[in-house]
This record gives C-alpha cells, structure tokens and sequence, in this order.
C-alpha cells in the first residue's frame, strides 16, 4: 500500500507529497473493491454470531471481524502496524531542526519531538493485539499526540452502504443464475458461499480507505504548521465549522471526484488479449455504467464522494481540535502571532 517515504529526509509535511501518496491510495482503492465486486453481497458475513463454528471456538463477532482480528494479530505481531520503512532518525531530527529556523511560531517543536513506537499511518481495527515479536521500531512523531480514530465509522459505512452497492452485479448475476438451476425464493439472492475470499478482500478495502481517511491528519498538521495564527481561535472556541472551512478546499475535491472517476472507468474495463480496449458502448469514460465494466464506477466515485472525502475532512477537525491539548498559554500565544513575512 502506498505511504509516504520518511527515508529521503524531505519534508513528510508538504502537502504535495501527502497529497501524491492520497492520490496513489486512489488505485489501491478502486482495483481492491474491483475484486471484491466480482463476488455476490454475501451478508451472513456481516451478522455478529452468524457462524456457529466461530461461535463453538468462543468469537461472538462477525466473519469480516474474526477475519480482521486474525489479519492484524499477524500484522500487529510481524511488526506490520508500524512503518514498512526503517525512518532514519537523524534526517528527520535534520528536517526538525530546519523547519524550526524556518518557523519561530512552531516554538513548540522546540521540544524534541518523542519518538513513537506506533505508526502513525495505519490503524487497525481489532483491539488488543499482541506484542510484537521483532523490538519495535523508533521513529519521531511527525503527527501531534492524538486518539482520533475513524475505524468504526469507516466499518460501519463500508458493511451497511458500499458492499450491497459494489456487489450488486454479482448478486444480480448470481440470482439469475440460481434461478436458471432452480432455485428460487430466499435462497435465490446474495449468497455465493465466497465468504473467505470477500472477507479476505473487505479486509483489504478497508485498511486501504482507513490509511486513507487517517492521512487527513498529516494534511491537517501541514496547514496547521503553514499558518498556526488562522487556526488557533478556532480551535480555542471549538468551533468546528470554521476549522472546516479552512480546510476545505473545492477545486482539489473536484480535480479529484474527475480523475477518480476517469481511473475507474479505465480500470474496470477488460482489456482483451490482443490489448484492445472494449468499446465504451456510446457512454464516455467517467460517465456511469458500462455493462461490461468490472464495477459500478458512479458507486467508486459516490464512495469518496460521500464518504471519504467527508470522513477525512472530520478527522481533519478532530485533529486540529485536540492541536493544542497540553501546551501554555505561553506557548499558545506564540502560535497565534501571524508569522511575519
Ligand atoms: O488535499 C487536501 O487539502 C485535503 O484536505 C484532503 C481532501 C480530501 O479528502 O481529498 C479533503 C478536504 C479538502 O477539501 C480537499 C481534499
């Protein structure tokens, strides 16, 4: 999955660089839920307590979440929830130390930053994992220490609105199907039995939206850092509306709503063994359904646009709002100076 690189010792604040590892995370996103729309909805899935065989072996949950805590035990034990890249120490302590002659009003990184044995990038969903095997690694703290967590919502919104809309097909494909051999009534709709290879990839979906949605913190320390002055009132007054007014910004919301939607539209498409591309049936690229398109493209783009992109925006505030937790008012003061030119 697509990260930011912390070797290179460049600023990992710049907001172009965390904008190019969210517009990489876009084609993670649409090829992972290309695969899980090529199964039926299979909803047993999804119900706490539908397994008797996870039941008998003392897991109340769901198959998704069993599947989900067995996934990140793992990754929580191999060491994966923390960055796949050693971060050299030294160049970020360089970066720090430029970035304070840069800006006097980020005194508060006058304080060495902790070092941090959490990535700051990937949050799983299951709790109480194991420790780790290997020690783990060291590297500064680059986010301000904060629990802003979307993981419940982001589960929520993917079981409840996107699966039944990405699988559509499949389970339209599957009924008919079932019907041809038969089969008809309750039994007719949803259930193809994949249910290892949908949980396996709804597991995959929903780390690659979660890393996502939890980047909206370093975009939300970025512009903070760029100009501490707009941002502290608002925090001060907790006035949310504000905060997100600030960070709001339409024309990138809409470049990327179009290139989304053109890279789905690509990305769905068969290309046939000779490397021809099918014919887009009179329809434009970025414009709605194909019928032989591997996925709903206006369900890709309804997805960032309702959820994503709203989610990331509330983790942007919620992260701003905590921005300021634990520092004086001597301090407070300083990054409420508008930086001189
Ligand atoms: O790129 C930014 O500035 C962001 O804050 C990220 C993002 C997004 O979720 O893609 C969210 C809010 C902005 O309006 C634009 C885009």
């Amino acid at each position: 999955m697509p990260s930011l690189n912390f070797m290179t010792g460049e600023d990992p604040l710049s907001l172009d660089r965390i904008r190019s590892v969210l517009i990489r995370l876009e084609d993670t996103i649409i090829f992972s839920l290309i695969e899980r729309a090529q199964f039926a909805h299979n909803p047993r899935i999804y119900q706490r307590g539908a397994f008797k065989e996870l039941v008998d072996l003392g897991f109340e949950g769901s198959w998704l979440e069993w599947f989900l805590k067995e996934t990140e035990s793992f990754h929580g034990a191999s060491q994966f929830h923390t960055p796949r890249v050693r971060v050299d120490v030294r160049s970020c302590d360089h970066y720090l130390q430029r970035k304070l002659e840069d800006t006097p009003a980020s005194s508060i990184l006058t304080k060495k930053p902790p070092l941090s044995t959490s990535s700051p990038d990937e949050y799983p969903f299951t709790t109480d994992l194991p420790e780790p095997v290997l020690q783990p690694l060291n590297f500064p703290s680059i986010l301000y220490p904060n629990k802003v967590n979307a993981n419940a919502s982001i589960f929520s919104f993917y079981t409840n609105a996107i699966v039944p809309r990405i699988t559509r097909r499949a389970t339209l494909a599957l009924s008919a199907k079932k019907r041809a051999n038969g089969i008809t009534g309750s039994e007719e709709f949803e259930d193809d039995g994949n249910y290892g290879s949908a949980a396996t990839l709804d597991v995959e979906v929903l780390q690659s939206i979660s890393k996502r949605v939890h980047y909206g913190k370093f975009v939300s320390e970025s512009k903070f850092q760029e100009n501490p002055a707009a941002f502290v009132p608002h925090i001060q007054k907790r006035n949310r509306e504000a905060l997100e007014a600030l960070i709001t910004k339409p024309e990138v919301e809409q470049r990327l709503l179009r290139r989304l939607g053109k890279k789905a539209t690509t990305y769905a498409q068969d290309i046939a063994a000779d490397g021809e591309a099918p014919a887009y049936n009179g329809l434009s690229p970025g414009k709605g359904v194909n019928a032989s398109s591997k996925i709903d493209v206006d369900g890709v783009v309804d997805l960032y646009e309702s959820y994503i992109i709203p989610l990331t925006k509330e983790v942007e505030v919620d992260y701003l709002l905590n921005r300021l937790e634990g520092l004086s008012q001597q301090e407070i003061d300083r990054l409420a100076q508008p930086k001189s030119l």
